[in-house]
Parts: C-alpha cells; structure tokens; sequence
C-alpha cells in the first residue's frame, strides 16, 4: 500500500527528500487555502506543518486517513490535540531541532534592543543620523531574567554569560543541580521580575504563563526593564505594552511571536511604537534548523507509519512503548484479553478493575488502554486505537481502576480483569506463556489454561458425567471440530466452568443447541479470529 504525505507551511524541501528515501510519497504545497486542504487532505496517511497551519477539529474531521500529524518544530499550540487524540492520530513534533537557531535570534534580540539596532538602521536607511536619540546601554553586569529554563532557556544563559550578564531564572519543574551547572540562580518569579534588566520568556502559552506581564504586575517590575519574547505571543499582554513602556516601566520590548500571526490591525499599531522591536516569528528561521527538523520529523513520521519507533510522539505514551521488546507481548496479552472481555461483559457494563502483577504493574498505562482498545474494539464504529481507546471508553462513562499487585501465589506476570457483579463471568486472568503464547489462566477463581486465539466457546455446567460427551456430540453433529479444551472446577461433583477451541466460527442456530444442553449455563461465544 502505497503511503502519502502532505508537506506545508514552508517545511524545508529535504522533508520529501527523506520520505522518497523511505519510498513515501510526499506532496509539498507551502501555500493553500484552507476550502483545498479541507479537499485533499483525506487522502493523506500524516501531514507536516510548523506554526502557519492549524489543525483544529473542523479539518480533522476532513483527514479520514490520517495517522500522523509532525510538526517540525516544537511548539503545538496550533494543533487541536484533544481532537486529534480523540480521532486516534498521532502528533510528534522535533523538540531539539531549532533550539539552537531560536537560542541565537533571542540573544540577537536582547542586543538589538539593548543597542537600538532595528530602529537606527531603518533611521539611516531613510536617509539619517541621530547618535544621541540612539544610545543604548551595555548588557554587561546586567541581570538576566529566564523565565523557563528548558532548551532554549538554557541556551540563552549559556550564551548571555559569555557576555557576562548575571543570570536568574524561574522554572518551578527544573532542578537546581541544572542552574547550578550553567550558572543561574533559581529564584521565585516575583524575584526574577523585581530584579531583572532584561526578561527573557521560554516556556508554552499556558494558563499559568498568559499573561505574566500586564499592566497587573506593574509594581513587581524592575523600572526601566526589558521584554524579550522569542517563546509564544501572549505571554507579555500585548496591549498593555504601549502602556507600561509609556509610564516608564518598560524601556523597550522585543518580540518574534504574536497572539494572531500575520499580527492583527491593532496590534501592528502596538508594534509601531518606536520602543518595541519585533520580527516575524523567525526564531526557527534558519537553514540549519529548518534542515534539521524536516530531517527529523520525516524520519520519525516515516518510522512510525512502519511501526518501527514512535519518537516524538506528544499524546500517547503507550504507542511510544510499543516497540519495547518488555511491554510488546504483555501489551498482545491485554489486548487479546479486552477483547475476551468485550465478549462476555453485560450490556451497558461501566464498571471495570484492571489488576496487574509482577512486569505488568510496570507498564500498566498502556496495558489498560491496551485492554480498552480490545474491548472496545467491537462496540465502536471508530477504529480504536491505543492513542483514543481510553478517550472512548471514558466518553462512554467507563468508570476504571488499576491495581498493582505485589504477586501472585501462581503466576509472576499477571493480568486480571474485574467485570463486575453482575457479569456471569466476573474476573478473567491471563498470562504469557512464551512467543505469541498467550493463555487464560482463572476464570472466576477457577484455574483453567487456555490458548488466546481463534473461536472460544465458554460454558459453565455441573460438573457431573457426560456433560462434555453432550457438547462435543452436539458441535461433531454440526461438524464442529474441537481443538483444544480446558476444564476447571470447584471440586467434585460441584461447579465447573469449561472453555473449549473449536475450528472454526459458530452461528446463532449452532449457539443456541449448546445453550438447550440440560447442565450447561452461561454460553459465550469469544471470536479473536
Ligand atoms: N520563536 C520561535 O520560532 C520558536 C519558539 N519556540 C518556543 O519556545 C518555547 C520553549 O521551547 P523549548 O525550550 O524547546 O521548550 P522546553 O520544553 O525545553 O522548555 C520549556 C521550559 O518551560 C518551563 N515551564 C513550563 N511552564 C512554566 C511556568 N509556568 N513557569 C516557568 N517555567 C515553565 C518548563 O519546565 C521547561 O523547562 C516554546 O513555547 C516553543 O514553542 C520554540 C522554537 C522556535
Ligand atoms: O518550533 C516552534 O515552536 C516555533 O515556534 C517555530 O515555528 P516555525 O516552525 O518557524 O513556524
């Protein structure tokens, strides 16, 4: 089957490059109306944008095929994630590829805006002077603040020491081995604001981080401090910028990203003001980043619609897991005994315990949404997979609960899973035997050892002379080959529950002559053919 790929937004043109190495077929279109993409875009399996394109729930709903969204770059606020997840496609994105380039434009940007550069070149590109409206002053001795000290947070303090700055940062998830390491001081944001000649912001847009500069926190600001933001627009409110600068709060501001991009009318008046510096979101805008995340973003995309890696992937950590040689059999166990459990579960069952032992407790994220997508998989017209199966199922008002269980007096690696009191089959066990190996091993506190595969039919009955000859007499009359079958029962001459393999799939008619067996209760019929 031969696999498509959609290129926009400008991604570089070694994207397609590598994906005809991997004999995918790549599409670049860096320019199209929305109405086309809503057009073309169901025959694509993955799409590659960076922040021009965005990918909300209306054009989802148009990509039937789609399996991947890479965004070659890092940030993904201009993908609908919820949505994407929900519809069981993947999104990665490349979060070292541009660090670098964006690390250098904001160190260009703290200079510019200490030294008045874009303001005095467009002065003598028109034709004039003006040292002394130009003056700028010595980053030197000055302290910068870093609001987020991830990648390119710490790419900045590197760089910025070198021209001996002092440096702050706030960041309440990094380490203070970290700032130690690269010669920043960890301080409380009301800190950093208070003491910084320059800020620097490199973190998302989140709620915490909306807003963090407004005309609100005016009186924690050093007077006369500086705004950098090479991160995402709306950290620094921008229409109270004009505002603070013009009370002299701020002296200046330097921007390279915007809440609206290409900027609204209103805003581009903000930026008119001759203290606030601004590029077009160009952080990324190199050769060599731009070269690397196209490289990168093909690969990963290429490797996971071969199911080989998942790297970069953003929303679903099982899929991440699934070429871990560890987790990979325990995640067919689970699924295998989700689908069991699909078959057996009353209607309308929401109530479900997934109890894991020995390796499983390990993994047990992704072996329940293993187990979500095996028993959902026969109930949702959707295609489930391990990236939306828990979406649906607690859309579907599944109520779940994991247990870790330190052991088991039989088996090491263990799955179990609680149906409910009112199942006729309350609680299912199964383990892994070896390859491909897989077998239910206690059906309701009934030690049975049966292979998970092809065509089960499951019965209780009393546990007394002939009730297997009455079976296998009715499915040979219906030529019905047995080929395997478990026995476990409570003890002599009391309950037995009785799983049987036969060759081949039953019908309604050939169900309902095991269920009119005198003895025989609780007839299911499990497929995982
Ligand atoms: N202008 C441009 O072209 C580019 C912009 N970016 C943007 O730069 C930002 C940073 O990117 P990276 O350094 O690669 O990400 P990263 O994930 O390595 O670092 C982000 C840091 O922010 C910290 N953080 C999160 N919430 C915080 C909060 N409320 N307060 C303080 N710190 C917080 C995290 O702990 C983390 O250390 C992202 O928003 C990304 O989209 C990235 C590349 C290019
Ligand atoms: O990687 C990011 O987060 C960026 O903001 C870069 O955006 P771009 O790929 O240049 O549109």
């Amino acid at each position: 089957m031969s696999l498509n790929v959609l290129l926009l937004d400008n991604v570089d043109p070694v994207c397609a490059e590598v994906f005809k190495e991997r004999n995918i077929h790549a599409d670049q279109r860096p320019k199209i109306e929305l109405d086309e993409l809503k057009k073309i875009i169901g025959k694509y399996e993955a799409i590659v944008l960076r922040s021009g394109t965005t990918v909300d729930e209306e054009l989802l709903s148009h990509a039937e095929n789609l399996r991947i969204i890479g965004r070659a770059g890092v940030g993904v606020d201009n993908i609908d994630i919820p949505a994407a997840t929900s519809k069981g496609v993947l999104v990665m994105n490349t979060p070292d590829g541009n660090t670098i380039s964006t690390a250098e434009h904001t160190c260009g940007m703290i200079i510019a805006l200490a030294r008045n550069i874009p303001q005095s070149v467009d002065r003598v590109k028109s034709g004039g002077w003006d040292r002394k409206k130009f003056m700028g002053t010595e980053v030197h001795s000055k302290t910068l603040g870093i609001v987020g000290l991830g990648k390119i947070g710490t790419e900045v303090a590197l760089r910025m020491k070198q021209f001996g700055m002092d440096l702050l940062a706030y960041d309440p998830f990094t380490t203070q081995d970290h700032a130690k390491e690269i010669g920043v001081e960890l301080v409380e944001l009301d800190d950093l604001l208070g003491r910084s000649d320059f800020l620097t912001v490199h973190t998302p847009l989140t709620e915490k981080t909306k807003n963090m500069i407004s005309l609100d926190v005016a009186d924690k600001l050093k007077p006369g401090i500086r705004l950098v933001n090479c991160a995402r627009g709306g950290i620094y409110k921008e229409e109270d910028l004009v505002p603070l600068i013009e009370k002299g709060i701020v002296a200046g501001a330097a921007l390279d990203v915007y809440t609206t991009e290409p900027p609204t009318k209103e805003l581009y008046e903000t930026l008119k003001n001759p203290s606030i510096i601004c590029t077009p979101h160009l952080g990324a805008s190199t050769e060599e980043a731009q070269e690397k995340v196209a490289v990168q973003i093909a690969s990963q995309i290429s490797d996971a619609l071969e199911n080989k890696n998942y790297k970069g992937s953003l929303n679903s950590k099982s899929i991440s897991l699934l070429t871990n040689d560890e987790v990979q059999p325990y995640v067919e166990l689970a699924e295998k005994l989700g689908k069991v459990s699909g078959q057996i579960m009353p209607d309308n069952a929401n109530n479900f315990s997934f109890e894991y032992t020995g390796i499983c407790t390990k993994y047990s994220e992704v072996l329940t949404d293993a187990i979500l997508k095996g028993m959902l998989s026969q109930y949702v017209s959707e295609s489930v997979n391990l990236i939306n199966a828990r979406h649906y199922a607690l859309e579907r008002g599944f109520k779940l609960s994991e247990t870790n269980k330190s052991d088991d007096k039989n088996y090491n690696d263990l799955i179990t899973i609680k149906l409910g009191d009112s199942s006729e089959y309350k609680q299912i066990s199964a383990a892994v035997f070896g390859p491909g190996d897989y077998r239910i091993v206690e059906i309701d506190g009934f030690g049975i050892e049966l292979r998970l595969e092809g065509d089960i039919l499951m019965y209780q009955n009393l546990d007394k002379p002939g009730m297997l000859a009455a079976v296998s007499s009715t499915l040979a009359k219906q030529d019905i080959n047995i080929g395997a079958l478990s026995l476990g029962r409570e003890g002599k001459g009391s309950n037995a529950i009785t799983a049987v393999i036969v060759d081949r799939q039953l019908n309604n008619e050939e169900l309902d002559s095991i269920y009119k067996l005198d003895g025989v209760s609780n007839v299911k019929y499990i497929s995982l053919s």
